[in-house]
């Protein structure tokens, strides 16, 4: 089977007053079916660029994007989207923060309620329908708002360092949390984070990117045998992965 996601010497630069801002320099990616890979580099560099470039919420690139095998430009497939400051409305309680994307697709709010109840157990918020963004602990939030993206009709899910925010307790148990949600229903996931361990403890592979305009500087395979568990942290492989990736982003 083919890539689901394939991109090919992609270019991209801004416009602005006149300046000409190169961002994307001649990028090359495949995610596979069921993958998780991530993409780590400088701030800056270009990483949400890429990802907007693949939901269509940016234009203008030269280069190719291949979805499932289809161009980019001509393929109807939906994205699953988690933004980096992706934050619940606080004037709405959890069920109807989450259940909005479902009903701008054109779903129903019965259905819409029914789907986010059957999956509230797995996100750890069984409860929690109710209740308003105050009423939610950081962790559970993040849960809330990958929830919203979960249930996006896609076998494809962009996640733009949604773990950023968290201290380093929580965001320990989020990345247990989210491999086992991986595990259970084999999404195909691309992932942004600023975090080295975050990148080895999680991924298949690692893009690792150039300060901007962003180049591939390394793509590496992680061989560290799943269900990973927090154990693997120490082992004598993290830590060379960790060297290598450490001394290519310098
Ligand atoms: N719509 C836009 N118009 C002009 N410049 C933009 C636009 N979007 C992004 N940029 C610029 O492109 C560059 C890359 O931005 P991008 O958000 O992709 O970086 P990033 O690697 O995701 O950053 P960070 O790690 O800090 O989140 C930045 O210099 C940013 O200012």
């Amino acid at each position: 089977m083919g890539p689901k996601i394939e991109i090919s010497n992609l270019h991209k630069s801004f416009y602005r007053d006149g300046v000409t801002l190169d961002v994307l320099k001649d990028i090359n990616m495949k995610v596979y079916d069921g993958e998780f890979v991530s993409v780590i580099g400088p701030s800056g560099c270009g990483k949400s660029t890429i990802f907007n470039i693949i939901c269509n919420l940016s234009s203008g690139y030269t280069g190719n994007i291949s979805i499932d095998g289809v161009d980019l430009k001509s393929s109807k497939k939906r994205m699953a989207y988690m933004h980096q400051k992706d934050l619940l409305m606080p004037w709405k309680n959890l069920k109807d923060n989450i259940s909005l994307p479902l009903e701008i697709q054109g779903m129903d709010k019965k259905e819409a309620y029914e789907k986010i109840y059957e999956m509230l157990p797995v996100f750890g918020l069984e409860g929690f329908e109710n209740a308003y963004t105050f009423e939610l602990s950081g962790g559970m939030k993040q849960r809330a708002a990958l929830l919203r993206t979960f249930l996006i009709d896609s076998d494809i899910m962009l996640l733009d360092e949604p773990f950023g925010a968290l201290d380093a307790i929580n965001r320990d148990k989020m990345q247990l949390w989210l491999l086992s949600i991986w595990e259970k229903f084999k999404r195909s996931v691309l992932f942004i984070t600023h975090s080295i361990d975050e990148a080895i403890f999680l991924s298949d592979r690692i893009y690792v990117l150039s300060d901007r305009p962003a180049t591939v500087k390394l793509g590496l395979s992680i061989d560290i045998e799943r269900p990973r568990n927090k154990g693997h942290i120490t082992s004598s492989r993290f830590n060379e992965y960790k060297a290598l990736l450490f001394n290519t982003l310098e």
